[in-house]
């Protein structure tokens, strides 16, 4: 079986909770409470293989910091960085997030540099109060060499459901083409790492 480790980042209220909440039950909920950092899992198979999935959904930090947490993005295999639609602002959160993903792997000896990252514009039926056309979501993806899909954790499942998919796929290829390098965490357990970094909550769906 192999492990399969993803985090969800972006701005306060984007919808990340959302996204995977619709991923991993098939249901939108509206409200959630956001006061800490969780770590989901989740077993499933793709192409006739077993997978231990775990996601981490960090809370939003307090003081609009637009610093991504430094722990996650070693720990993860891949990214689903989500924005709003409707606020620029958290297009503008998910750009310098991508920025500081690419620098913060790069600077890492023990990551692996050519991580997976899905750029998701979330809340696609609030498109009446759109503030970021889709195109200009396509080229930050674009130019960041990175996957890109809008959608609406409100109204879609297959939508989202098929993102995480592909993007398990290529986190799939790209460990299999790193096999011969230590991954980040090595024998870890991921549990044990976000709870002694964070001293947070797990979860389980
Ligand atoms: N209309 C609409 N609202 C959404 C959608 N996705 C999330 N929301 C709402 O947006 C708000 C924030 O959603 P969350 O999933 O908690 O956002 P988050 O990014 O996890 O927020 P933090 O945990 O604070 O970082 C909630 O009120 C959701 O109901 C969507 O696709 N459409």
């Amino acid at each position: 079986m192999s492990d399969i480790k993803l985090a969800l980042l972006g701005s306060e209220g984007a919808g990340k909770t959302a996204v995977l909440v619709r991923f991993l039950t098939k249901r939108f909920i509206g409200e959630y409470a956001s006061s800490a950092n969780s770590l989901y899992h989740k077993r499933m198979s793709i192409d006739g293989r077993q997978l231990n999935l775990e996601i981490f959904d960090p809370c939003s930090q307090s003081g609009g910091s637009t610093c991504i947490q430094e722990e996650p993005v070693n720990w993860a295999d891949g990214f689903v960085v989500v924005y709003n639609i409707s606020d620029r602002t958290s297009f503008l959160h998910a750009k310098s997030v991508l920025q500081q993903i690419k620098e913060a792997r790069e600077e890492s000896s023990k990551g692996l540099v050519d991580v997976p990252v899905f750029l998701v514009g979330n809340k696609q039926d609030l498109c009446n109060a759109r503030q970021v056309c889709e195109e200009e979501g396509r080229s930050l993806a674009q130019e960041e060499c990175c996957h890109f899909q809008e959608v609406s954790a409100a109204e879609d499942y297959l939508e989202i459901s098929n993102l995480f998919t592909k993007l398990i796929r290529h986190v799939m290829d790209n460990l299999k083409h790193c096999a011969g390098r230590r991954r980040y965490s090595g024998s870890k357990s991921m549990a044990k790492l976000i709870n002694n970094v964070f001293g947070k909550r797990r979860k389980s769906v």
